[in-house]
Formats: structure tokens, C-alpha cells, sequence
């Protein structure tokens, strides 16, 4: 569904602002320090989760100063809703990943379904380790089960969340602030 154009800003003006750019930019800093402590020597493939990793991934990416292979996959289950669905492989990753450490970089962790399949897919496939590296870990008690991130920017209040990959039906992935919806 398309948004008009009023309603896309009345969205982002009604909005509660959770973390600023500097706040952003500093959690991804530290996310990069942290991966570079555990995987400069691993020689990773590093696949962003389309479409809601594509932000985090351009900004986390350029801060990894050590050798690793990228490529990205494609699974969703929000579509254009504010509640989750079944999970829809779009593209699966098709690299070898036997005996390979791979890391999995999306914007958010919410309720965990979409990296609990990603996670169990790459093991299947012989990846010697599997880490994870979001922006966002959502702070409630409704997480799939033995789901946890790795490596977190911050952790966020539980409300339907937009910006810096996270969209609102389709819409403010493109900004670096994070904000909740009004009334969400
Ligand atoms: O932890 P979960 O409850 O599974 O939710 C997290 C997933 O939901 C979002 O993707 P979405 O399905 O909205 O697709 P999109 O990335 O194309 O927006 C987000 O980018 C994560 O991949
Ligand atoms: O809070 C959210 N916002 C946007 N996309 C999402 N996908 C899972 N949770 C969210």
C-alpha cells in the first residue's frame, strides 16, 4: 500500500523521536568495535537481512576494517502490517557456507522468528557459526524461543518502531533517527 504524502508526514511529525542521530551513530560505533573484537581473524560472509538490514548494513559495513565477504538475503513476514506473519523467503542465500563463520546483520530483533529461520537455515547449510549483529533488540517477553542477538546497538522500548531500515507500511526506513509511532 502506498501512503499519501500528507499522511507519510503526518506520521514522522506525530512521531516520538527514542534515539537521535548521535545516539545511532554511537551505537553502531560500538557494535563495530565488538564485531571487530570477535571476527577480524574469522574471514565471515556477512548477509544483511533485505529490505529492514539495507540502512544498517550501509552505516555497520564501512566500520568493519578486516577482511570479510558480504551478501545479503531476503525474508519478510511484517509486509506493510504493524504484527508479524508467517515468514516469506524471498532470497535465500546461495554461497557455500560450509565450515564458514557467517553473520547476519538486520535492523531489528522483535520477536525473533525471522532470524530464529535465518539462523537454523545457515546451520543447515554446514556455517560453522552464526552470529547476529541488530540495531534494535525490542524489550519484551514474547521472544521466539533461544533467540538472541550477538551483537546490539540498543535496546527499545516495546512499541511499532520506524526508521533506520524499520519501515512503517513501507515508509521512513530512510532516516538515521529512531522514533515510535504515536499510539503505537
Ligand atoms: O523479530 P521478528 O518479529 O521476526 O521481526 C524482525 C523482522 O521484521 C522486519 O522485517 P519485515 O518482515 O518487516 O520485512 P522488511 O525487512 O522488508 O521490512 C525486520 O527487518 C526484521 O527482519
Ligand atoms: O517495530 C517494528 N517496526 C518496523 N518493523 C518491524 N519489524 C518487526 N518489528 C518492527
Amino acid at each position: 500500500m502506498t501512503l499519501e504524502l500528507p499522511e507519510a508526514h503526518t506520521i514522522i511529525d506525530n512521531a516520538d523521536c527514542l534515539h537521535g542521530e548521535a545516539e545511532v551513530v554511537a551505537a553502531l560505533d560500538a557494535m563495530a568495535a565488538a564485531m571487530t573484537a570477535r571476527l577480524a581473524s574469522s574471514n565471515p560472509i556477512v548477509y544483511t537481512i533485505m529490505n529492514g538490514g539495507l540502512i544498517v548494513a550501509g552505516h555497520l559495513l564501512p566500520r568493519l576494517r578486516f577482511p570479510l565477504e558480504c551478501s545479503y538475503l531476503h525474508a519478510t513476514r511484517y509486509r506493510q502490517e504493524t504484527s508479524g506473519g508467517a515468514l516469506n523467503w524471498k532470497v535465500a542465500p546461495t554461497d557455500d557456507l560450509r565450515g564458514r563463520s557467517v553473520v547476519i546483520i538486520d535492523d531489528i530483533l522483535d520477536e525473533g522468528h525471522t532470524l530464529a529461520a535465518v539462523i537454523e537455515y545457515c546451520k543447515r547449510q554446514g556455517a560453522k557459526e552464526v552470529l547476529v549483529a541488530v540495531l534494535v533488540d525490542k524489550d519484551h517477553d514474547r521472544k521466539a524461543p533461544g533467540v538472541s542477538a550477538d551483537f546490539v546497538g540498543l535496546k527499545v522500548e516495546d512499541r511499532f518502531l520506524f526508521g533506520c531500515g524499520m519501515d512503517y507500511q513501507g515508509y521512513w526506513r530512510n532516516t538515521l533517527a529512531i522514533y515510535a509511532v504515536k499510539g503505537l
